[in-house]
C-alpha cells in the first residue's frame, strides 16, 4: 500500500510521505508510552508514595506533550499530502493519460480511468485524512503497552500477547461481515434504481410490444424483491456479530484478570502491580477494536489505490530518442505488416501497400477484415508485430508523436464533439486559425447549413458529445476539423449507416476538395466512394487479396465483382426502403 501511495504521489512527494509515516509511527508509540506512565503513577499512589507519583506524573506529562507534537505534525503532513492528492493527482493523471498510446483507450479502460479519477482520488485523500491514523495507532499503541506490560511481568505480557490478536480478529470478523451486508444493501439499492431508470427508458418498447404496467416488468420486480431481502437481512446478520465483537473484549479481560488473580494468590505478583497493569490493559481494547473496524475500510481503499497506481504504471509506446525527420510527407507505406490485438490471434497478415501523396485510396472488405485496424496502425494506436508502417517516408516508430500526428487528419465514425460552441469544435482542427479559415472549412464540409438552423448560430453549444447534432452532422463537423487542419494525409472512416442525401452530397463534395490537396485513405462503404478511388485495397481475413482500380478489379477479380454487386444491392435496398417510407 505504501508503495502504491508513493507511485500515486509521484517522486516529488516521496520524502514528504516518508516524513508523514515517521511522525505517524512516532505518535502511535508515544501515545502508548504516555498511557504506560499510568501504571507507575497508580502504583505509587496506591502505596502512598506521593513524591514518586508526582515524578511519574511529570514523566507522563512530558510523554503527552511529545505525543501532541507528533500528532500535530502527522496530522498536518497528512492533510498536506491529501491536498497534494486533490490538487495534483488529476493533473498528473491527465499528463500520464496524454502519454498513453491511442490503442489504450478502450471503453473498459476509460471506465476504469473515470472511476480512478473520482473514487480513487477520494479514497487516497481519505487514507491520509481518516483511515491510516486509527489503524496504525490502533496497532502500535497497544503493541507499545503490551511491551511495557511484558517488561513488568512477562506472564501478564504473554496473556496480553494472546488476547490482543483475539480482540482484533473478532472485531475484524464482525466489521467485515457488517461491511459486506451494507455493501449488499447498497448494491441492491443501486440495481433497483438502475432498473427503475431502465423501466422508464424502455417505455416506448414495452408499450409498443404490449408490455404495459399491468403485465409488470420482471427485472424491476426481481430487483425490488432482492432489495427487500437485503434490507431484511441487515438486522439478523449485524446484531449477532456486534455482540461477538463486544463479547471478545469481556472474555479477554476476564481471562486476564483471572491470570493476574491466580498470580497474586500464588504470591508471585504484587496486587498493586496487578491493578496498575490492568489499568493499562483496559486501554488496549478500544484502539484495537477501532483498528479492526477501520482495517476493512483501509482494505477497500487499498483496492482503489492499487487501481490508481496501476494506471500510473501503464506505459506509453516507446518514443525515439532522436526522432527522424520526414522524407516524403503525405506518403503511407505498409511493408509486410503483421498485427494482432492479442498474442496468437493475428488480425493483419503480410499486408503491403503504398499510398502516394495526393491520391485517393479506398480500403474495402467484409466486416472484421481489418480495415479499421489499418487506420489505427497508421495513427500508431499500437505497434506492429512484424514488418513496418511508414508515414511520410519514416517508420512511425522513428517519429515523435507530434510529427506523426502533424501528418494526419482523422475523420472517424465515432466523432467526439466537446460541449462547446460549434465554432470552438471546428477550431480544434487548428486552434490558431482565423475566423475566415474556420468559415471556409465549415463551408466546404457543409457545416454552414447546420449553423443556419441552430438558435445561436456559430455560438450554439453543441451539448455533451455533440448531442444537439445528428450523426451525419457530427461527421460533417469532424470533416470541417480535418479540412481546417490541412494535414498532408486524411484518414476517413466512412459512415456505415446510410446518409441522407444532404449529408451524402456534402461528404462527396468535401472528399473531392480534400483529394485535391491531401492524400486520402478511406475505409469505404459507399459505392460512389469506391468508384472514385485511384486505388482500391481489397481485404479479406486480414490479407490484401487484390489491389487495383474499380474497373480493373471488376474485370479480373470474380470475388471483387461479387463483393461489388452485393454492396450495390445493399445500397439500392437502403435507398428503396427510404423512398418507400417517404
Ligand atoms: N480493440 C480490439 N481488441 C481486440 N480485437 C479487436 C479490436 N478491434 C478489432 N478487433 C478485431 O480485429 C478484427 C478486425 O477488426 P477491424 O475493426 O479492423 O475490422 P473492419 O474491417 O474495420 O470491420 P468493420 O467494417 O465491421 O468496422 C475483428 O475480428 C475484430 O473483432
Amino acid at each position: 500500500m505504501i508503495r502504491d501511495l508513493a507511485t500515486i504521489l509521484g517522486p516529488r512527494h516521496a520524502g514528504a510521505l516518508r516524513l508523514y509515516l515517521a511522525w505517524l509511527v512516532a505518535y502511535a508509540v508515544l501515545e502508548g508510552v504516555a498511557i504506560a506512565f499510568l501504571a507507575p503513577v497508580l502504583a505509587a499512589l496506591l502505596t502512598g508514595d506521593g513524591t514518586g507519583a508526582s515524578v511519574w506524573l511529570l514523566g507522563m506529562a512530558g510523554a503527552v506533550l511529545m505525543a501532541c507534537v507528533a500528532r500535530y505534525q502527522q496530522a498536518m503532513k497528512g492533510f498536506s499530502l491529501a491536498l497534494v492528492v486533490l490538487t495534483t493527482v488529476h493533473e498528473r493523471l491527465g499528463d500520464h493519460v496524454a502519454s498513453l498510446p491511442l490503442g489504450w483507450f478502450s471503453s473498459e479502460k476509460i471506465g476504469r480511468l473515470s472511476q480512478s479519477a473520482t473514487d480513487g482520488t477520494t479514497m487516497v485523500t481519505n487514507v491520509f485524512a481518516h483511515f491510516l491514523t486509527p489503524v496504525v495507532t490502533g496497532v502500535l499503541t497497544p503493541a507499545t503497552l503490551a511491551v511495557v506490560i511484558a517488561l513488568t511481568d512477562w506472564r501478564l505480557g504473554l496473556a496480553v500477547a494472546v488476547w490482543a490478536p483475539f480482540i482484533y480478529w473478532a472485531h475484524r470478523w464482525s466489521s467485515t461481515w457488517i461491511g459486506r451486508t451494507e455493501e449488499a444493501v447498497d448494491a441492491a439499492g443501486a440495481t433497483a434504481s438502475a432498473r427503475v431508470v431502465e423501466f422508464a427508458r424502455a417505455q416506448p418498447v414495452l408499450r409498443a410490444f404490449g408490455r404495459t404496467t399491468d403485465a409488470g416488468y420482471q427485472p424491476l420486480e426481481d430487483a425490488i424483491e432482492a432489495q427487500r431481502r437485503a434490507n431484511g437481512s441487515v438486522l439478523s446478520t449485524t446484531f449477532p456479530r456486534l455482540l461477538v465483537g463486544g463479547l471478545s473484549v469481556q472474555v479477554a479481560f476476564v481471562t486476564l484478570i483471572s491470570v493476574g488473580v491466580l498470580l497474586v494468590l500464588g504470591g508471585t505478583l504484587d496486587a498493586v502491580a496487578l491493578v496498575a497493569l490492568l489499568a493499562l490493559a483496559a486501554r488496549l481494547a478500544g484502539p484495537l477494536a477501532e483498528a479492526a473496524a477501520r482495517s476493512g475500510l483501509l482494505r477497500m481503499a487499498n483496492n482503489d489505490l492499487r487501481r490508481l497506481a496501476a494506471l500510473f504504471a501503464e506505459k506509453g509506446l516507446p518514443e525515439p530518442i532522436q526522432p527522424a525527420p520526414l522524407t516524403e510527407p503525405g506518403r503511407i507505406e505498409f511493408d509486410q505488416v503483421a498485427f494482432g490485438y492479442r498474442p496468437g490471434a493475428p488480425v493483419l497478415r503480410d499486408v503491403s501497400f503504398r499510398v502516394d501523396p495526393r491520391t485517393m485510396t479506398a480500403i474495402i472488405g467484409d466486416s472484421g477484415s481489418g480495415k479499421t485496424t489499418i487506420i489505427r496502425l497508421i495513427m500508431r494506436f499500437f505497434d506492429v508485430d512484424g514488418g513496418s508502417v511508414r508515414v511520410g517516408g519514416r517508420d512511425v516508430r522513428e517519429l515523435d508523436g507530434t510529427t506523426l500526428m502533424g501528418q494526419l487528419s482523422p475523420v472517424m465514425q465515432d466523432v467526439y464533439l466537446f460541449n462547446d460552441t460549434l465554432e470552438a469544435n471546428i477550431r480544434v482542427g487548428r486552434p490558431d486559425a482565423t475566423a475566415e479559415e474556420v468559415r471556409e472549412a465549415a463551408r466546404l464540409a457543409g457545416v454552414e447549413d447546420i449553423v443556419a438552423r441552430l438558435p445561436e448560430g456559430w455560438n450554439t453549444p453543441v451539448g455533451e458529445g455533440g448531442a444537439l447534432l445528428s450523426g451525419g452532422e457530427r461527421q460533417r463537423v469532424s470533416v470541417a476539423r480535418a479540412v481546417l487542419k490541412n494535414a498532408p494525409i486524411v484518414l476517413l472512416d466512412e459512415a456505415t449507416a446510410a446518409l441522407d442525401p444532404a449529408n451524402e452530397r456534402f461528404i462527396e463534395q468535401t472528399m473531392r476538395g480534400l483529394k485535391a490537396r491531401s492524400t486520402l485513405l478511406v475505409v469505404a462503404h459507399r459505392p460512389r466512394t469506391i468508384v472514385a478511388a485511384d486505388q482500391i485495397l481489397f481485404l479479406r481475413g486480414g490479407r490484401i487479396i487484390d489491389v487495383g482500380t474499380h474497373d480493373g478489379l471488376l474485370a479480373r477479380n470474380a470475388e471483387y465483382a461479387r463483393f461489388w454487386h452485393d454492396r450495390h444491392r445493399a445500397q439500392g435496398w437502403r435507398l428503396m426502403a427510404k423512398e418507400e417510407i417517404a
